[in-house]
């Protein structure tokens, strides 16, 4: 058990960087791994989650060196992986299961892919499903829809497949499954998600056209090595800025951060709710924007969050439930019940934190509502071992009238292992 003591007595000052951004990390590893050369990516993400891509791909034989946040990858090309003698384990990581099992579809060998018990609940089925039309076969429990599973990839055909959920994880693995099957594969979106797969893959020299929510790629005989920068993630700034978006006399600046429009729903919301932050030093990176983000302190109102911007906003809900227990009037979340099957159940375990601490929050079918302007108090809470639970409450600590109890806190090493010391470094005493 943690005991967070906070309690009111600081508020948020000063300016830092945060590590760089998880989904790009992970597909950085993906293309670099199977292009031809070496690719040095720069700002990689060191967190429990992108290691397991890393590891997965040393499993198929690709040297992979690390040094601090600096990656050398050696890609072996798009032939050049060699059949695991290991079954690979894919941990707590949603984005390397979905993206791996794209890419494994394509390859002409056998492999045996888990993970650990959060994983083992979400469901595969959304990618699995579409790569059996491709061609792919799988054996697993409840029709392939769980890890574990056995593939036997290779001699894909291209397909035509609209995505019946709004999952960029989903549109990512047919993509990476494309590169390799024969023919065309078109995948159609029902709204627009995160877009990084698409412009990575133009990066490295695929042949891919997106044409509004139709993208298109065709086999590849190669990729090429290409150097990534991989900018800040916005949805680790998210939480510290929350911070200083919930404490009187605070002012943040974070540096560097990825503002791809695809991923800037929560800045969106914090405009809606007043929130008061300016974006300087705005340029592109690799097909990608960064910029730096300054917030202020300002008092916040309620709003309504629904339709298409929650892709663009998904893994920020927790952290967004907290800033409408601190606003002004009520906060209504919908069509956000993808949440239901993140590394846990994210709208039961938020209502259930932030219950506890004394909000005035109740539970949707997809969503939640929140009545704001509460003091939250303390109390004894688990973080479900997810790493966005974990940090919600942590923030909500430093707001609290007393002191919050946690099981844990090491699943924000999934995320943000840094972030305890992240934070600690721009509290200052009240
Ligand atoms: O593609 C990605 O990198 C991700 C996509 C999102 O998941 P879905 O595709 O399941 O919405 C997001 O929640 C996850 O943290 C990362
Ligand atoms: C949902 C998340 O990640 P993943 O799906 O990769 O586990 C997340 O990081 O909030």
């Amino acid at each position: 058990m943690e005991a967070l003591m906070y309690k009111r007595k600081y508020l948020i000052k000063g300016e830092l960087q945060v590590p760089g951004d998880k989904s790009i990390s992970h597909r950085a590893v993906i293309l670099g791994s199977i292009a031809n050369g070496r690719t040095e990516i720069v700002n990689f993400l060191d967190s429990e989650d992108c290691m397991r891509t890393v590891e997965a791909f040393r499993l198929m034989g690709v040297s992979i060196q690390k040094n601090d946040n600096v990656l050398i990858i050696d890609g072996k090309g798009l032939h050049g992986l060699v059949e695991p003698t290991m079954p690979l384990y894919f941990g707590n990581s949603g984005t390397t299961a979905r993206l791996m099992l794209g890419l494994l579809s394509g390859l002409p060998f056998s492999t045996l892919v888990y993970g650990d018990k959060s994983l083992t609940k979400r469901p595969m089925e959304r990618v699995i499903k579409p790569l059996q039309q491709m061609g792919v076969q799988t054996i697993g429990r409840k029709e392939s829809n769980y890890l574990p599973l056995a593939l036997r990839g290779g001699s894909l055909t291209g397909i035509t497949y609209n995505i019946p959920v709004k999952s960029a994880q989903v549109k990512s693995a047919l993509l990476l499954a494309g590169l390799l099957a024969n023919g065309k594969t078109t995948v159609i979106e029902q709204g627009q998600t995160r877009n990084h797969s698409e412009n990575m893959l133009k990066a490295f020299g695929a042949s891919i056209e997106v044409e509004d929510n139709m993208i298109t790629i065709d086999s590849s005989m190669s990729l090429k090595a290409t150097d990534v920068y991989i900018p800040g993630d916005i949805s680790s700034a998210a939480f510290l800025m929350a911070a200083a978006a919930i404490i009187p006399g605070s002012n943040l600046v974070i540096k560097n951060v990825g503002l791809n429009e695809t991923r800037t729903g929560f800045l969106d919301v914090l405009t809606n709710m007043g929130g008061l932050y300016t974006l300087s030093n705005i340029r592109d990176s690799g097909g990608e924007t960064i910029g730096d983000i300054s917030i202020t302190y300002n008092e916040l109102t309620g709003t309504v969050i629904s339709g298409e911007i929650v892709p663009r906003l998904i893994d920020e809900i927790p952290i967004i439930a907290l800033l409408a227990t601190q606003a002004k009037g009520k906060t209504i979340i919908k069509d956000a019940s993808e949440l239901r099957v993140k590394e846990t159940d994210r709208i039961q375990a938020v209502v259930d934190v932030l219950t506890k601490l004394g909000a005035n929050i109740v539970e949707t079918k997809d969503g939640m509502e929140i009545v704001g302007g509460t003091n939250l108090t303390g109390g004894t809470v688990s973080s479900y071992d997810d790493h966005r639970i974990a940090m919600m409450i942590v923030i909500a600590s430093l707001v609290t009238t007393d002191i919050v109890k946690v099981d844990e806190l090491q699943s924000i090493a999934i995320s943000y292992p840094r972030f305890m010391q992240d934070l600690e470094s721009v509290l200052r005493n009240m």
